[in-house]
């Protein structure tokens, strides 16, 4: 596999494919620019080395074609702040405008094409679009981490139309993160998992049963094991279908040895709402009516404790509804106790994507902890052992 550092890139135009799928609030700001900066190194190393760059991307799930709400030009002015040059734009990713942009691309210049996605042909890793995309650049270099685990024309189907394929920065410490924790953990090794759904983060739950000393469940996902265990849980968050799955992980975490640790407390609410009334009981005994949204203070302390003695951390998921700041104190504690342990106990702190990475980046953690993943569905699934398209592509 050719790497950034190897290849040269001087007079050449790089295609790269970025994963610059952030969110937007309705005046289509970015709200959370992790994945854009993390690709300033690859970006940089191109240009700097008489590269150009056309950046293409994915960005939400648009249905219908071009949509106001999906277009990417609501980064162009983003990104020429953030990399310090004009960045120009191609308002449909293949035909003439962009073809004329690319052949007049300058070294040191970048070109932004608009979504991929506005062509469906994207998504079914349609052949011709790849083919169609690969005329535009020299070179193709991969640095979507967080869209790896898609089979799509950009990610996976167009490196058979390059002879120079390169891994980006961002690829490649994604990988060598999440091995050094699959393969070279130091003890004890806990792993924390939240969020929503129990049946998304299954498979990763069962692989990390092989390798962790503690296993935390915190986050909406842990009212379907109290439930299940007998527990009331009221309205809280319930797959209902996953309930015999939750008693086989804890025998299977018990027949492992591993620690698998609930929240004995729990923040309930009268209603989905940040301004909902609030009261904090034991984990299940939530009264009918009212849901869980956050870990009690007793948890945060249970789980504190273990996470400060550990060398290992990997964290996926929210401990409860974080978007409401009401029920984000939770959360915000583990965040703190993960920045301690990576601080003061020289722990490897690996923040697994999408909302767990949000949540320590808006608290302003993401520098404290040893690595902040741009992959969310990605990294789960690398980390189960899936061999991902977007990384085959480029040993292909
Ligand atoms: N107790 C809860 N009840 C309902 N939703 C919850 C609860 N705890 C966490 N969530 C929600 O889970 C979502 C994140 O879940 P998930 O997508 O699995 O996390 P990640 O993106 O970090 O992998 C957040 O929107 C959060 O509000
Ligand atoms: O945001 C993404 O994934 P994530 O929600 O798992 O972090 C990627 O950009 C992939 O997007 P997709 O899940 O619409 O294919």
């Amino acid at each position: 596999m050719k790497t950034l550092d190897t290849y040269d890139f001087s007079g050449k135009k790089a295609l790269v494919r970025v994963d610059f799928n952030v969110p937007l609030n309705e005046k289509f700001e970015i709200t959370d620019d992790t994945r854009i900066k993390a690709t300033i190194p690859t970006i940089t190393k191109i240009l700097t080395s008489g590269g150009a760059c056309i950046l293409m991307s994915h960005l939400g799930r648009p249905k219908d074609g071009p949509t106001e709400k999906y277009s990417l030009k609501h980064l162009v002015n983003p990104l020429s702040l953030i990399f310090g040059r004009p960045v120009k734009f191609a308002s449909d990713c293949i035909g003439e405008q962009a073809t004329e942009l690319a052949a007049s691309l300058q070294p040191g210049e970048i070109l932004l094409l608009e979504n991929l996605r506005f062509y469906k042909e994207e998504e079914k890793g349609n052949v011709e679009f790849a083919e169609k995309l690969s005329k535009l650049g020299d070179v193709w270099v991969m640095d979507a981490f967080g869209t790896a685990h898609r089979a799509h024309a950009s990610t996976a189907i167009i490196g058979q139309f390059f002879t120079d394929k390169v891994c980006g920065y961002v690829m490649q410490a994604e990988i060598d993160n999440a091995q050094r924790l699959l393969e070279h953990a130091e003890r004890p090794f806990t792993a924390i998992m939240g969020g929503a759904k129990i049946s998304d983060k299954m498979l990763i739950i069962e692989r990390l049963l092989d390798t962790v000393d503690n296993l935390i469940i915190g986050g909406g996902m842990s009212y379907t094991f109290s439930k299940a265990q007998g527990g009331q849980i009221g309205k809280s968050l319930l797959e209902a279908d996953k309930q015999e799955l939750t008693l086989e992980l804890i025998e299977k975490a018990k027949s492992k040895g591993v620690n698998l640790i609930l929240p004995v407390d729990t923040v309930i609410a009268d209603d989905f709402s940040n301004d909902a009334a609030r009261q904090t009981v034991k984990a299940g005994q939530i009264p009918d009516g009212w849901e869980g949204l956050d870990i009690g203070p007793e948890t945060v302390a249970l789980f504190s404790d273990i996470v400060s003695k550990s060398k290992t951390i990997l964290w996926n998921g929210p401990m409860g509804v974080f978007e409401f700041p009401n029920f984000a104190i939770g959360t915000d504690a583990i965040a703190k106790v993960v920045v301690k342990a990576t601080e003061e106990n020289d722990a490897f702190s690996l923040i697994g994507g999408g909302d767990s990475a949000s949540a320590v980046n808006n608290a302003g953690y993401g520098d404290r902890v040893s690595y902040v993943s741009t992959g969310g569905g990605a990294l789960l699934e690398y980390m189960e052992g899936k061999i991902l398209p977007g990384v085959a592509a480029l040993d292909a």
